[in-house]
């Protein structure tokens, strides 16, 4: 159910995101020659988010990260599992994609920093994860995080990961989407996507917003087509939602260039921020419900 009851372990956890660890992970991430699914730097991007995500996970016995591979290209998606204690089949899935690309023609040399698009979205959510395993947060539900590869070239990551969790059944309750948290082009805060997403999760995250971030002014736009992972959910017939740092009309315009720098974004991550705020209480809202 979409109610919000878990105030005091959403309160308690919030002051604990920093911008500060949002901002090391996009400079760690836009220092990559480029994050591209083909080439060795997009490789190891993957594998230095699978090392910082182990690093996060420590020893707990219900944490998990793996590695996905896909069968026609190089570069993993990256999947953190904090299983549920007493409702796990139930799931709940947060992601970004860790590619990054220039357009046509991107290869091994390409310079793509990709800092918006989407080290923000990953970092945003790098952040969330920290701050759940430090406090020991122990959701019912089972909460994935997701870094998914090949977003760039249609959605390949996550349509592969949301094709193999239908065939196995898995029930996901929820997937949240951030791609591109960090430059704020619009006076509003945080944007819901009404397109390829989920009318009652979106309502469920406007509330969220309402409660526990009431400073943070909240809109909806739509990309008019297929802009990014949550549709590869969707399309599986799952309740997907896709907060955005901007208006579709006020987009950032670096994005898919070298130009994609932190930067470019205003060398902060106070906007990414918000989304990992958000993200924070949609997971623990939604992790906490029994079955
Ligand atoms: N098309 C998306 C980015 C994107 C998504 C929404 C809007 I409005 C503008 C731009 C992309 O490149 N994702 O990686
Ligand atoms: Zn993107
Ligand atoms: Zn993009």
């Amino acid at each position: 159910s979409y109610a919000i009851d878990n105030q005091a372990t959403v309160n308690k956890l919030l002051p604990q995101l920093q911008d500060s660890n949002i901002l090391g992970t996009i400079q760690s991430l836009s220092g990559y020659q480029n994050r591209f699914y083909t080439t060795s730097h997009g490789v190891n991007a993957s594998n230095w988010i699978a090392s910082q995500w182990k690093q996060l996970a420590g020893s707990r016995s219900d944490v998990t990260v793996e590695q996905f591979s896909h069968a026609s290209w190089p570069q993993k998606s990256v999947i953190l599992t904090i299983k549920g204690t007493d409702n796990a089949a139930e799931t709940l899935v947060l992601g970004g994609h860790l590619d990054s690309t220039v357009g046509n023609g991107t290869g091994e040399n390409s310079r793509a920093p990709g800092a918006d698009d989407d080290a923000s979205g990953v970092a945003s959510l790098t952040e969330v994860a920290r701050v759940l395993l430090a406090s020991n947060y122990q959701p019912r539900r089972t909460i994935k995080f997701m870094a998914y590869a090949a977003e760039e070239v249609g959605l390949r990551g996550s349509s592969d990961i949301a094709k193999r969790f239908k065939q196995q059944q898995v029930k996901v309750v929820g997937a949240l989407q951030l791609d591109m948290t960090n430059y704020q082009g619009d006076a509003q805060d945080i944007f819901l996507f009404t397109d390829y997403t989920n009318a009652a999760q979106n309502t469920f995250l406007a509330n969220l917003a309402k409660a526990y971030l009431p400073n943070l002014k909240v809109g909806y736009s739509q990309c008019g087509y297929a802009c990014s992972d949550h549709a590869s959910w969707h399309a599986q017939g799952y309740p997907a939602s896709f907060p955005f740092e901007s208006s579709f009309d006020k987009s950032n315009p670096y994005i898919h260039s070298s130009s994609d720098t932190l930067a470019s974004s205003g060398n902060q991550a106070r906007h990414a921020l918000k989304f990992s705020q958000l993200a924070l209480a949609y997971a623990v809202e939604l992790g906490s419900d029994g079955p």
